[in-house]
């Protein structure tokens, strides 16, 4: 498998650490200073990146939706109002990509619409994720490709001939595809980790990972035995706050510990080469019977 360099000296794909993504997506509820904390937490428990959604609602929410009235944390306000209200800009971007170079923690964003890509692309991110929702999108597929950016093709609500199309139209170049099941939370009889080494036979060359929405922690931690190179679960303050996202969401303390479980895994899987180790001499010395020769 060949990995992906997304900036220098950091490569996805075997050999390397998963790279581990805090996947804020609207998790600040629009608060810069929410999403400020948790750019912090996720660079404290040791994640790699810590990733956003970008949209343009007026594009990305059906007409018949914008109207519809929904109870916020800011009162009664019409659907695409409080799209716009939780949606960040120009200020707010460029806080956050002053405050990760800061903090040396990567950051990108999933695009939904093609003037989103337009809009990421002044930070120069390290790559461009395309959300599950995105995959039979060509369009917005072709414009993050004109980027010349690594893509992360996430693969959630498809059926293997949708992704097997979407590949062919983004290329394998600089390709990563995460295998993922699009259920919030997603319970652990859908989640088919084993769709990771699956994906990763039918396109050998390309990193190949993992976008979880289940609650737990244990099956991400499977997913990068199974081969992940990379991983991404939701990042939340507190799984208790208002928004969609955050029931499904790793609050700071449970990011820590993933990362620690995804480390000692990593360097626990080994190279499979059999020795006997320096520190199993004395137990081999005291814990194994003498034989006497016609025993042996
Ligand atoms: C929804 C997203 O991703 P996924 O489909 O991997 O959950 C996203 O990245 O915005």
């Amino acid at each position: 498998m060949q990995a992906v360099e997304i900036r220098k000296n950091r490569f996805i794909g075997a050999g390397h650490p998963a790279y581990i993504i805090a996947e804020i997506g609207i998790n600040h509820n629009g608060s810069l200073d929410l999403a400020k904390q948790l750019i912090s937490e996720a660079a404290k428990a040791g994640c790699d990146a810590v990733k956003f959604q970008k949209r343009t609602p007026e594009l990305c929410v059906p007409k018949d939706q914008w109207e519809k009235q929904r109870d916020t944390p800011w009162g009664r306000m019409s659907y695409i109002d409080y799209k716009r209200k939780t949606e960040f800009g120009q200020a707010e971007y460029t806080a956050i990509d002053d405050y990760c170079r800061a903090l040396g923690i990567d950051w990108f964003a999933s695009c939904w619409d093609e003037p989103s890509v337009d809009f990421m692309e002044q930070f120069q991110p390290v790559l461009y994720k395309m959300a599950s929702a995105s995959l039979t999108d060509k369009p917005l597929l072709d414009r993050v490709r004109a980027t010349g950016r690594p893509l992360m093709l996430s693969t959630g609500m498809s059926t293997l001939d949708e992704i097997n199309q979407a590949v062919k139209w983004v290329g394998l170049d600089k390709l990563m595809i995460a295998h993922s099941t699009s259920s919030y939370p997603c319970p652990p009889a859908e989640l088919n980790l084993r769709m990771v080494p699956v994906l990763q036979g039918m396109f050998p060359g390309t990193p190949i990972g993992y976008s979880g929405h289940e609650t737990g922690l244990a099956t991400t931690v499977a997913a990068v035995t199974l081969g992940a190179s990379f991983v991404e679960r939701h990042f939340t303050l507190d799984r208790a706050m208002w928004g969609s996202d955050h029931a499904a969401s790793v609050e700071p303390g449970g990011m820590a510990k993933l990362v620690r479980d995804i480390r000692d895994v990593e360097e626990g899987l080994g190279d499979g080469v059999k020795r006997v180790y320096d520190s199993e001499l004395e137990p081999r010395a005291r814990l194994r019977r003498e034989l006497t020769p016609n025993q042996e």
